[in-house]
């Protein structure tokens, strides 16, 4: 029987679509002034421009941007304007603007539809967002996670908790052992992570069954952000979601600060100081974890995936490990005292790490506009409306980064390499992992530290040896918009060797 889709004519029908969507631009979205950016010129990719926006289409926004080379274009939505900046130099005048062009209405936006905190919480959550008048509980929280993830003693302590938790999962590591990389990644870098932040009282410590739970609910998330009907459209993610704010909400009941790292402390401390009730606090910390696991755990397994997948690459950054003495087990590391300043001291892995965002992180940053304001001077961006910065595009800018943006280099980012000649300085203006401007993501020395500390151990003891015979790269699935790294579409089959030579005995 034949297929019940008959596909020239839904090309033929979509097309027809975008054009007529295209041409009525101006009846159902506000005019243009001439000094707005202009409309996407390209009524065909307007369609899957949209749906790509709604799917977080990074693709989407590569072709068409790419395509039309403007640094700044309008897309009208049925609900109003959303402006795409793709030049570096623009993100800097938005960066320069946070006041105006601010981050904080989408925590409160998205926040409620992603942890469904009640309408009390909401209030909280709302009063004085963004500053208007002095401080408001968005502003307190914010400060404190920043504080107690910078560079310093506190970082330290986290970083050290949670490498003394990978030990453990280190010692399960047998020689000959089979493991599907991705899933040790995301069950290893799960546990130890709230481990290290929440203390061994936590949910996932309590019950693993909280590690997929976590998944399920990250899955969901679109469908959560849409908030039409979740119980019915999204029954796995929403169930999740409320097991898992009811066990932070039994684990805030029982809540023991000194067992907790210094963010849940500032965290914790905030909450009760604004009032917030203890169901609320258990599903506030549900979006939390979001910003902890969800990025986290596909660039930690990129980050292997690259390494290991090119010999010279890891014996190169073996002897770097040999020479600064970041060799031996999890506990070995963390009692390290410079770990604190391994992106300086292991240059090479450090450069890896940041070429693996550079490509695997492929989000985009939004700000909702809160009043007028004329952008870089040149271009009037309207009240009410939303900006979007898609990583995908800057991070393959060939004029910020050269005609092999393509190509994976993990040597791109090595300070040697902008001096010599030919070499190409990396374009830090274009590079956008974690944001930028007053809300660059708080938790990045933490994530690059995690991640440095594990390739060094896994490095000092084992060789990755994929089961298929060689290695690939995989691609990556789009997730929900809250996601900046999307996870592989398939996982990788790995055989568990003791490395041969250099600290094998360890
Ligand atoms: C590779 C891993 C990570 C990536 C790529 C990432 C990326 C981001 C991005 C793009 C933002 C929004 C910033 C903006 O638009 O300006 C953000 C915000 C945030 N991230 Fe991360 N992040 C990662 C890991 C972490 C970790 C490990 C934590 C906590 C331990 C964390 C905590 C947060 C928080 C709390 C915010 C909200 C900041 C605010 O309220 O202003 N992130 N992150």
């Amino acid at each position: 029987m034949e297929s019940g889709y008959n596909l020239p004519l839904l090309l033929i029908l979509a097309a027809a679509a975008a054009a007529a969507w295209y041409a009525l631009d101006d009846f159902w979205a506000p005019r243009l002034s001439p000094k707005e950016p202009p409309l996407l010129p390209h009524p065909i990719p307007y369609i899957g421009h949209i749906l790509g926006l709604l799917r977080h289409g990074t693709r989407y926004y590569e072709m068409t941007s790419a395509k039309c080379k403007l640094p700044i274009y309008t897309l009208n939505m049925l609900s109003g304007k959303v402006y795409i900046v793709t030049s570096p130099d623009l993100v800097n005048a938005v960066n320069r603007n946070s006041k105006k062009i601010a981050f904080n209405p989408f925590v409160a936006m998205l926040g409620k539809r992603i942890t469904g905190h009640d309408e009390g919480t909401s209030q909280i959550v709302q009063h004085n967002l963004n500053g208007e008048h002095g401080p408001g509980y968005v502003i307190d929280v914010h400060d404190r996670i920043v504080a107690s993830l910078a560079p310093g003693k506190d970082l330290q302590q986290t970083t050290k908790a949670m490498l003394s938790q990978l030990s453990a999962y280190f010692e399960a590591l047998t020689p000959n052992a089979e493991i599907n990389l991705f899933e040790w990644t995301r069950y290893t870098v799960t546990m130890c992570s709230t481990r290290a932040l929440y203390g061994t009282e936590n949910p996932f410590n309590k019950n693993t069954k909280f590690v997929d739970a976590f998944w399920d609910f990250d899955h969901a998330l679109n469908l959560l952000i849409a908030d039409v009907l979740p119980e019915l459209f999204a029954p796995k993610g929403y169930r999740a979601r409320m097991e898992l704010g009811t066990a932070f909400q039994e684990y805030f009941e029982n809540y023991i600060p000194a067992k907790s790292a210094a963010m849940i402390q500032g965290r914790y401390s905030e909450n009760s100081r604004y009032g917030i009730t203890l169901p609320n606090q258990g599903r506030l910390e549900v979006g939390t974890l979001i910003g902890v696991l969800a990025n986290t755990i596909p660039s930690i397994f990129y980050t292997l995936v690259h390494i290991y997948s090119d010999p010279g690459l890891v014996s190169d950054i073996r002897d770097e490990l040999e020479t600064s003495g970041f060799v031996g087990t999890p506990e070995d590391i963390s009692q390290h005292s410079g770990l604190l300043a391994m992106p300086e001291t292991c240059p090479l892995l450090y450069s890896t790490w940041q070429e693996v965002l550079r490509v695997h992180a492929l989000g985009a940053g939004a700000r909702y506009i809160l009043e007028d304001i004329m952008l870089d001077d040149t271009f009037l961006l309207r009240k009410g409306m939303v900006v979007q910065m898609p990583m995908a595009v800057m991070h393959s800018d060939v004029a910020a980064w050269g005609e092999h943006v393509e190509e994976f280099r993990p040597r791109r980012f090595l300070k040697q390499n902008s001096t010599i000649k030919g070499g190409f300085k990396p374009n830090f203006t274009a590079y956008r992992p974690f944001g930028g401007g007053a809300s660059m993501c708080p938790g990045r020395h933490f994530v690059t530290l995690e991640t440095m500390a594990l390739a060094a151990c896994m490095l000092s003891r084992f060789d990755l040896i994929p089961v298929d015979g060689q290695w690939n790269v995989p691609r990556q699935k789009q997730e929900s918009l809250a996601t900046n790294v999307f996870p592989p579409e398939k996982d990788i089959r790995v055989k568990i060797a003791t490395r041969k030579g250099v600290g094998a005995s360890k």
